[in-house]
């Protein structure tokens, strides 16, 4: 396969309600599409996760944009690929920057699945017709507010929760919502809001049996997850520390964690996360597919991942509907009874509608 052509577009949509976790707030989202054509004409669709804002990783809408068209474009153009776990090696000269390489490297997948003809989900190996998928409900106004989300995402059949703490909203938080649902599958994302000092109180979410608590203390500190972990009974999820193979390999040599959320975004593409699916398979941790509010075309990516055979928790690829009043796919990413069931259409499986896509493309730039 040949790489021709690669598109570069500027998205932004906005959601139907701000999301808001400790470190702010999210409702109008500027992202990337890439579109990368081979030879024989066929478009793969890849898309640039990255916030506008740094404070999730330190990449931006702005880096991705500057990455990919001085550096990543330039390595792929005209370039002979026998197959795209290639991508991955080709980027290695670049250092870090994963969810641009992500783009890209999700876009070629995609093209890749089209030319055989093959939905990516099996391209990728993946073995589930249909996957679980949970809500992550972030932080609201009020503990009746989050109630009635609660209630919504429950009445819309997805079968497990997942709520934002923070310092000063936490323990009181799972207390009341624990009470109100005793049983929910029920897990706490805290996005590194909290240091060893806040022992005493993460401590005091081990009553209330959650099924993880994701990312309490700081990005780069698996170190400290894995003091934290010795002192709770609740396995501890690592989401922002996580951007590859290694670093998934220094979780468990430290015993950092029992469960991983991992995100195409995050860790620069596809086979990254199938190497860190088969390591995670290998040891006994738990790895799920996370989110980063995604447009369709993200969703689609890891809606096909999802379907690989170690992924046995839900993830947070809640149906398209949640979050936009429109997508760019067709149909739209659909939940019924707290499952994705698989496309089997040839590539992302979802057909990307032209009109929409240049509706809400604000720059775009042909390589
Ligand atoms: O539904 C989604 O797409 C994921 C929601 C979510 O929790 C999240 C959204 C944006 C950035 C980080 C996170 C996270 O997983 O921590
Ligand atoms: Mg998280």
């Amino acid at each position: 396969m040949r790489i021709e052509k690669i598109v570069l577009r500027e998205m932004n949509m906005t959601m139907k309600a701000p999301f808001t976790t400790s470190f702010g707030s999210v409702q109008e989202k500027r992202f990337l599409i890439v579109e990368v054509y081979d030879e024989l004409g066929n478009c793969g669709y890849g898309e640039g996760e990255a916030f506008e804002a740094p404070w999730y990783t330190e990449e931006t809408t702005a880096t991705c944009w500057h990455i990919i068209e001085s550096f990543l474009a330039p390595i792929l153009l005209n370039r002979d690929i026998e197959h795209p776990r290639e991508v991955t090696q080709f980027f290695k000269p670049i250092r870090r920057n994963m969810m641009a390489k992500s783009a890209v490297e999700c876009a070629v997948w995609d093209a890749y699945a089209k030319r055989l003809g093959e939905p990516l989900w099996k391209v990728l190996g993946g073995t589930r017709e249909k996957i679980a998928v949970g809500v992550s409900i972030g932080l609201q106004p009020t503990t009746s507010q989050l109630y009635d989300k609660i209630d919504a995402a429950l009445e819309d059949g997805y079968g497990r929760i997942k709520v934002k703490i923070k310092p000063g909203n936490d323990v009181q938080l799972i207390r009341a919502i624990r009470e109100r649902y005793p049983d929910m599958p029920l897990m706490a994302d805290a996005n590194s809001a909290y240091t060893l000092d806040d022992m005493d109180t993460l401590r005091q979410l081990d009553a209330f049996h959650l099924m993880m608590i994701e990312q309490p203390l700081g990005a780069d500190d698996i170190l400290n997850h894995a003091k934290l972990q010795k002192e709770l009974t609740t396995p501890i999820c690592l989401d922002e520390s996580i951007h590859s193979y290694e670093d998934v390999v220094t979780a468990i040599e430290l015993r950092g964690c029992g469960v991983i959320n991992v995100k195409q975004a995050r860790v620069g593409g596809l086979e990254e996360v199938r190497r860190i699916h088969d390591l995670c398979l290998h040891h006994g941790i738990k790895v799920w597919c996370g989110g980063m509010l995604e447009s369709g075309i993200g969703r689609a990516h890891a809606v096909a991942l999802t379907s690989l055979e170690g992924f046995t928790m839900p993830g947070d690829t809640a149906g398209s509907d949640h979050y936009w009043y429109e997508d760019l796919i067709d149909p739209i990413v659909d939940v019924e009874g707290g499952y994705v069931h698989m496309k089997d259409a040839p590539g992302i499986g979802y057909k990307v509608n032209r009109e929409r896509l240049d509706k809400y493309t604000e720059r775009k730039l042909e390589l």
